[in-house]
Protein backbone atom coordinates (compact mmCIF):
# COMPACT_ATOMS: atom_id res chain seq x y z
CA UNK A 1 0.00 0.00 0.00
CA UNK A 2 1.61 3.52 -1.18
CA UNK A 3 1.30 6.55 1.17
CA UNK A 4 -1.59 8.31 -0.34
CA UNK A 5 -3.96 4.98 -1.06
CA UNK A 6 -6.32 4.39 1.85
CA UNK A 7 -7.72 1.43 0.31
CA UNK A 8 -6.65 -1.96 -1.48
CA UNK A 9 -8.49 -4.86 -2.35
CA UNK A 10 -6.74 -7.71 -3.95
CA UNK A 11 -7.63 -10.68 -5.55
CA UNK A 12 -11.70 -10.73 -4.70
CA UNK A 13 -13.67 -13.48 -5.88
CA UNK A 14 -17.08 -14.24 -5.34
CA UNK A 15 -19.38 -17.32 -6.54
CA UNK A 16 -22.77 -17.86 -6.75
CA UNK A 17 -23.30 -21.52 -6.81
CA UNK A 18 -21.47 -22.08 -10.40
CA UNK A 19 -21.37 -18.61 -11.29
CA UNK A 20 -18.65 -16.60 -10.76
CA UNK A 21 -19.85 -13.06 -10.29
CA UNK A 22 -16.16 -11.81 -9.43
CA UNK A 23 -13.43 -13.74 -10.45
CA UNK A 24 -10.32 -11.42 -9.53
CA UNK A 25 -10.92 -7.83 -8.89
CA UNK A 26 -7.77 -5.71 -7.56
CA UNK A 27 -8.06 -2.21 -7.14
CA UNK A 28 -6.18 0.68 -5.13
CA UNK A 29 -8.19 3.49 -4.20
CA UNK A 30 -6.53 7.17 -2.80
CA UNK A 31 -7.36 10.06 -0.98
CA UNK A 32 -9.64 12.91 -2.84
CA UNK A 33 -9.70 10.81 -5.85
CA UNK A 34 -13.10 9.10 -7.52
CA UNK A 35 -12.80 5.74 -8.52
CA UNK A 36 -15.13 4.93 -11.18
CA UNK A 37 -16.31 1.04 -11.61
CA UNK A 38 -17.58 0.42 -15.04
CA UNK A 39 -18.98 -2.41 -16.60
CA UNK A 40 -22.40 -3.74 -18.07
CA UNK A 41 -25.00 -5.19 -16.05
CA UNK A 42 -24.15 -8.33 -14.46
CA UNK A 43 -20.41 -7.57 -14.62
CA UNK A 44 -19.87 -7.69 -11.03
CA UNK A 45 -19.85 -3.95 -9.79
CA UNK A 46 -22.41 -4.23 -6.82
CA UNK A 47 -20.89 -7.67 -5.96
CA UNK A 48 -17.42 -6.39 -5.24
CA UNK A 49 -18.64 -3.15 -3.65
CA UNK A 50 -20.39 -5.73 -1.15
CA UNK A 51 -17.40 -7.55 -0.69
CA UNK A 52 -15.71 -3.81 -0.22
CA UNK A 53 -18.07 -2.56 1.99
CA UNK A 54 -18.36 -6.30 4.55
CA UNK A 55 -22.00 -6.81 3.30
CA UNK A 56 -20.78 -9.79 1.41
CA UNK A 57 -18.35 -12.61 2.03
CA UNK A 58 -15.26 -13.02 -0.53
CA UNK A 59 -14.47 -16.63 -1.12
CA UNK A 60 -10.84 -15.06 -2.20
CA UNK A 61 -9.12 -11.90 -1.75
CA UNK A 62 -8.39 -8.89 0.61
CA UNK A 63 -9.51 -5.27 1.33
CA UNK A 64 -7.72 -3.37 3.78
CA UNK A 65 -7.41 0.50 4.68
CA UNK A 66 -4.96 2.60 5.62
CA UNK A 67 -3.43 1.39 9.24
CA UNK A 68 -3.52 -1.80 7.78
CA UNK A 69 -7.36 -2.17 9.03
CA UNK A 70 -9.28 -5.20 7.47
CA UNK A 71 -12.64 -6.48 8.34
CA UNK A 72 -10.26 -9.56 9.79
CA UNK A 73 -8.34 -7.02 12.04
CA UNK A 74 -11.53 -4.98 13.04
CA UNK A 75 -14.69 -5.19 12.04
CA UNK A 76 -16.27 -2.54 13.68
CA UNK A 77 -13.22 0.15 12.99
CA UNK A 78 -13.45 -1.27 9.52
CA UNK A 79 -16.76 -0.18 8.97
CA UNK A 80 -16.77 2.95 10.19
CA UNK A 81 -14.52 4.30 7.73
CA UNK A 82 -16.81 3.58 4.91
CA UNK A 83 -19.98 4.33 3.65
CA UNK A 84 -22.35 2.63 1.35
CA UNK A 85 -25.46 4.21 -0.61
CA UNK A 86 -26.52 1.07 -2.12
CA UNK A 87 -28.18 0.60 -5.21
CA UNK A 88 -31.82 -0.13 -3.88
CA UNK A 89 -32.85 3.03 -2.22
CA UNK A 90 -32.87 2.09 1.76
CA UNK A 91 -34.88 4.43 3.87
CA UNK A 92 -37.35 3.95 6.27
CA UNK A 93 -40.29 5.80 4.44
CA UNK A 94 -42.54 6.63 7.31
CA UNK A 95 -39.80 7.99 9.48
CA UNK A 96 -39.14 11.80 9.17
CA UNK A 97 -35.97 13.01 7.01
CA UNK A 98 -33.58 13.98 10.37
CA UNK A 99 -34.84 10.39 11.90
CA UNK A 100 -33.47 8.24 9.10
CA UNK A 101 -30.23 9.93 9.04
CA UNK A 102 -29.60 9.92 12.84
CA UNK A 103 -30.27 6.03 12.92
CA UNK A 104 -27.53 5.72 10.78
CA UNK A 105 -25.79 7.77 13.08
CA UNK A 106 -26.69 5.66 16.05
CA UNK A 107 -25.71 2.88 14.50
CA UNK A 108 -22.28 3.84 14.34
CA UNK A 109 -21.87 5.13 17.63
CA UNK A 110 -22.43 8.68 17.07
CA UNK A 111 -24.15 10.11 20.29
CA UNK A 112 -26.72 13.35 21.42
CA UNK A 113 -24.61 16.30 20.11
CA UNK A 114 -22.53 14.80 17.41
CA UNK A 115 -25.25 13.14 16.13
CA UNK A 116 -27.22 16.38 15.99
CA UNK A 117 -24.27 18.42 14.47
CA UNK A 118 -23.75 15.47 11.59
CA UNK A 119 -27.55 14.88 11.28
CA UNK A 120 -27.75 18.62 10.44
CA UNK A 121 -24.60 19.21 8.19
CA UNK A 122 -25.48 16.00 6.19
CA UNK A 123 -28.97 16.97 5.12
CA UNK A 124 -27.88 20.29 4.53
CA UNK A 125 -25.06 19.39 2.58
CA UNK A 126 -27.82 17.27 0.31
CA UNK A 127 -29.76 20.06 0.20
CA UNK A 128 -32.97 18.91 2.06
CA UNK A 129 -32.26 20.88 5.45
CA UNK A 130 -35.86 22.46 4.31
CA UNK A 131 -37.61 19.16 4.12
CA UNK A 132 -35.83 17.49 7.59
CA UNK A 133 -39.31 16.88 9.11
CA UNK A 134 -40.71 15.15 6.13
CA UNK A 135 -41.61 11.94 5.55
CA UNK A 136 -39.49 10.36 2.19
CA UNK A 137 -42.58 9.02 1.54
CA UNK A 138 -43.47 12.65 0.10
CA UNK A 139 -39.91 12.74 -1.85
CA UNK A 140 -39.31 12.32 -5.55
CA UNK A 141 -36.52 9.37 -6.42
CA UNK A 142 -33.94 12.42 -6.77
CA UNK A 143 -34.48 13.80 -2.96
CA UNK A 144 -34.61 9.65 -1.44
CA UNK A 145 -31.48 9.38 -3.36
CA UNK A 146 -29.84 12.36 -1.66
CA UNK A 147 -31.45 11.40 1.90
CA UNK A 148 -29.79 8.00 0.88
CA UNK A 149 -26.43 9.73 0.72
CA UNK A 150 -26.59 11.97 3.83
CA UNK A 151 -27.41 8.23 5.82
CA UNK A 152 -24.00 7.32 4.16
CA UNK A 153 -22.24 10.16 5.02
CA UNK A 154 -23.11 10.78 8.83
CA UNK A 155 -20.71 8.80 10.50
CA UNK A 156 -18.67 11.18 8.29
CA UNK A 157 -16.37 8.18 6.61
CA UNK A 158 -12.81 8.29 4.69
CA UNK A 159 -14.20 5.88 1.80
CA UNK A 160 -17.25 6.28 0.20
CA UNK A 161 -18.84 3.83 -1.52
CA UNK A 162 -21.39 4.57 -4.28
CA UNK A 163 -23.88 1.67 -6.53
CA UNK A 164 -25.35 3.45 -9.28
CA UNK A 165 -26.11 6.29 -7.35
CA UNK A 166 -28.00 8.34 -10.21
CA UNK A 167 -30.08 5.48 -11.20
CA UNK A 168 -33.57 6.73 -11.19
CA UNK A 169 -33.00 10.51 -10.98
CA UNK A 170 -33.86 13.68 -12.32
CA UNK A 171 -31.27 15.89 -13.77
CA UNK A 172 -31.50 18.71 -11.11
CA UNK A 173 -31.35 16.13 -8.38
CA UNK A 174 -28.28 14.36 -10.59
CA UNK A 175 -26.24 17.48 -10.73
CA UNK A 176 -26.68 17.96 -7.13
CA UNK A 177 -25.32 14.44 -6.46
CA UNK A 178 -22.31 15.71 -8.66
CA UNK A 179 -22.02 18.69 -6.91
CA UNK A 180 -21.99 16.61 -3.53
CA UNK A 181 -19.76 14.58 -4.80
CA UNK A 182 -17.00 16.92 -5.68
CA UNK A 183 -17.28 18.35 -2.73
CA UNK A 184 -16.73 15.47 -0.75
CA UNK A 185 -13.38 14.48 -3.10
CA UNK A 186 -12.26 17.95 -2.66
CA UNK A 187 -12.46 17.26 1.34
CA UNK A 188 -10.30 14.58 0.57
CA UNK A 189 -12.53 11.74 0.80
CA UNK A 190 -11.78 8.86 -1.38
CA UNK A 191 -15.22 7.57 -3.32
CA UNK A 192 -16.10 3.86 -5.28
CA UNK A 193 -18.59 4.73 -7.95
CA UNK A 194 -19.87 2.24 -10.00
CA UNK A 195 -22.14 3.11 -12.79
CA UNK A 196 -22.81 1.92 -16.60
CA UNK A 197 -23.18 5.37 -17.49
CA UNK A 198 -20.21 6.43 -19.34
CA UNK A 199 -20.70 9.70 -19.38
CA UNK A 200 -21.01 10.12 -15.22
CA UNK A 201 -17.65 8.04 -15.42
CA UNK A 202 -16.22 10.34 -17.92
CA UNK A 203 -16.96 13.15 -15.99
CA UNK A 204 -16.24 12.18 -12.35
CA UNK A 205 -13.39 9.23 -12.49
CA UNK A 206 -10.16 10.24 -12.32
CA UNK A 207 -9.27 6.78 -12.22
CA UNK A 208 -10.93 3.64 -14.23
CA UNK A 209 -11.38 0.11 -13.51
CA UNK A 210 -13.97 -1.59 -16.57
CA UNK A 211 -15.06 -4.99 -15.42
CA UNK A 212 -16.65 -7.72 -17.55
CA UNK A 213 -17.66 -11.03 -16.29
CA UNK A 214 -16.26 -10.19 -13.17
CA UNK A 215 -12.76 -9.26 -13.87
CA UNK A 216 -11.12 -6.33 -14.56
CA UNK A 217 -10.25 -5.61 -18.20
CA UNK A 218 -8.76 -2.52 -18.30
CA UNK A 219 -8.00 0.00 -15.46
CA UNK A 220 -6.09 3.56 -15.53
CA UNK A 221 -6.77 7.50 -16.12
CA UNK A 222 -8.97 7.94 -18.48
CA UNK A 223 -6.15 9.15 -20.50
CA UNK A 224 -4.52 6.48 -20.28
CA UNK A 225 -7.28 4.13 -21.27
CA UNK A 226 -8.08 6.62 -24.38
CA UNK A 227 -4.34 6.35 -25.49
CA UNK A 228 -5.59 2.46 -25.76
CA UNK A 229 -7.96 3.57 -28.89
CA UNK A 230 -6.59 3.42 -32.45
CA UNK A 231 -7.90 6.99 -32.71
CA UNK A 232 -9.11 9.67 -29.89
CA UNK A 233 -11.50 11.38 -32.76
CA UNK A 234 -13.40 10.80 -36.23
CA UNK A 235 -13.94 13.43 -38.46
CA UNK A 236 -17.27 12.78 -40.03
CA UNK A 237 -17.14 14.28 -43.84
CA UNK A 238 -20.18 14.19 -46.38
CA UNK A 239 -18.69 14.79 -50.00
CA UNK A 240 -20.14 15.28 -52.84
CA UNK A 241 -20.65 13.46 -56.57
CA UNK A 242 -19.03 9.78 -56.82
CA UNK A 243 -16.34 9.05 -54.74
CA UNK A 244 -13.09 7.86 -55.91
CA UNK A 245 -12.08 5.37 -54.05
CA UNK A 246 -8.28 4.77 -55.68
CA UNK A 247 -7.96 8.74 -54.99
CA UNK A 248 -9.06 8.04 -51.22
CA UNK A 249 -7.17 5.27 -51.11
CA UNK A 250 -3.41 6.91 -50.27
CA UNK A 251 -5.33 8.61 -47.33
CA UNK A 252 -5.13 7.07 -43.75
CA UNK A 253 -7.54 5.72 -41.54
CA UNK A 254 -10.55 6.46 -44.00
CA UNK A 255 -13.64 4.53 -44.40
CA UNK A 256 -16.41 5.41 -46.83
CA UNK A 257 -20.04 4.27 -46.61
CA UNK A 258 -22.14 6.13 -49.57
CA UNK A 259 -21.22 9.84 -49.83
CA UNK A 260 -19.94 10.02 -46.19
CA UNK A 261 -16.16 9.33 -44.94
CA UNK A 262 -15.33 8.29 -41.36
CA UNK A 263 -11.63 9.35 -40.92
CA UNK A 264 -10.05 8.54 -37.95
CA UNK A 265 -7.49 11.56 -36.61
CA UNK A 266 -5.61 11.76 -33.15
CA UNK A 267 -5.84 15.18 -32.58
CA UNK A 268 -8.15 16.86 -33.91
CA UNK A 269 -6.94 20.89 -33.74
CA UNK A 270 -3.95 19.63 -35.90
CA UNK A 271 -5.42 17.24 -38.08
CA UNK A 272 -8.30 18.65 -39.90
CA UNK A 273 -6.85 21.00 -41.76
CA UNK A 274 -4.38 18.44 -43.79
CA UNK A 275 -7.00 16.21 -43.94
CA UNK A 276 -9.28 18.82 -46.13
CA UNK A 277 -5.99 19.70 -47.69
CA UNK A 278 -5.55 15.83 -48.85
CA UNK A 279 -9.25 15.66 -49.80
CA UNK A 280 -8.91 18.64 -52.16
CA UNK A 281 -5.42 17.66 -53.80
CA UNK A 282 -7.63 14.36 -54.68
CA UNK A 283 -10.56 16.58 -56.22
CA UNK A 284 -12.79 15.41 -53.18
CA UNK A 285 -15.85 18.09 -53.00
CA UNK A 286 -16.35 18.09 -49.15
CA UNK A 287 -20.12 19.34 -48.64
CA UNK A 288 -20.24 18.75 -44.60
CA UNK A 289 -17.93 18.43 -41.68
CA UNK A 290 -18.78 17.34 -38.25
CA UNK A 291 -16.43 15.53 -35.53
CA UNK A 292 -17.14 13.29 -32.84
CA UNK A 293 -14.87 12.39 -29.73
CA UNK A 294 -14.12 8.85 -28.61
CA UNK A 295 -16.09 7.82 -24.99
CA UNK A 296 -15.25 5.17 -23.35
CA UNK A 297 -17.48 3.06 -24.88
CA UNK A 298 -15.22 2.93 -27.11
CA UNK A 299 -12.75 2.16 -25.06
CA UNK A 300 -15.05 -1.26 -24.31
CA UNK A 301 -15.61 -1.95 -27.52
CA UNK A 302 -12.10 -1.88 -28.51
CA UNK A 303 -11.11 -3.73 -25.31
CA UNK A 304 -14.06 -6.43 -25.36
CA UNK A 305 -15.76 -6.29 -28.77
CA UNK A 306 -18.87 -5.74 -27.35
CA UNK A 307 -21.36 -2.78 -26.19
CA UNK A 308 -20.89 -1.54 -22.80
CA UNK A 309 -25.03 -1.07 -22.92
CA UNK A 310 -27.48 -3.77 -23.42
N1 LIG B 1 -27.23 -12.89 -4.36
C1 LIG B 1 -26.97 -13.41 -5.56
N2 LIG B 1 -27.30 -14.69 -5.84
C2 LIG B 1 -27.04 -15.23 -7.06
N3 LIG B 1 -26.43 -14.57 -8.07
C3 LIG B 1 -26.08 -13.31 -7.84
C4 LIG B 1 -26.33 -12.65 -6.60
N4 LIG B 1 -25.86 -11.38 -6.68
C5 LIG B 1 -25.34 -11.25 -7.92
N5 LIG B 1 -25.47 -12.40 -8.63
C6 LIG B 1 -24.99 -12.64 -10.00
O1 LIG B 1 -23.64 -12.21 -10.06
C7 LIG B 1 -23.38 -11.54 -11.28
C8 LIG B 1 -22.84 -10.15 -10.99
O2 LIG B 1 -23.91 -9.35 -10.44
P1 LIG B 1 -23.70 -7.86 -9.91
O3 LIG B 1 -24.99 -7.44 -9.32
O4 LIG B 1 -22.49 -7.81 -9.08
O5 LIG B 1 -23.42 -7.09 -11.27
P2 LIG B 1 -23.46 -5.52 -11.57
O6 LIG B 1 -22.26 -5.27 -12.41
O7 LIG B 1 -23.60 -4.77 -10.32
O8 LIG B 1 -24.75 -5.40 -12.46
P3 LIG B 1 -25.84 -4.19 -12.55
O9 LIG B 1 -25.22 -3.09 -13.32
O10 LIG B 1 -26.96 -4.85 -13.31
O11 LIG B 1 -26.21 -3.84 -11.15
C9 LIG B 1 -24.66 -11.57 -12.07
O12 LIG B 1 -24.60 -12.65 -12.97
C10 LIG B 1 -25.72 -11.78 -11.02
O13 LIG B 1 -26.82 -12.46 -11.56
Amino acid sequence: MTRDEVLVARGLRKAYGDRLAVQEVSLALRAGEVLGLLGPNGAGKSTTVGMICGLTTPDAGTVTLAGGVSLASDEAGYKRRIGLVPQDIALYEELPARMNVALFGALYGLASEQLKRRTDEVLAMVGLSDRANDRPATFSGGMKRRLNIACALVHDPEVLLLDEPTAGVDPQSRNAIFDNLEMLKAAGKALIYTTHYMEEAERLADWLVIVDHGRVVASGTQAELFARLPAAQTLHVEIAGEPDDAALAGLPGVTRTGQRLDIRVTDIGRDTGPVLAALAERGVQVRGLASARATLEDVFLTLTGRQLRD
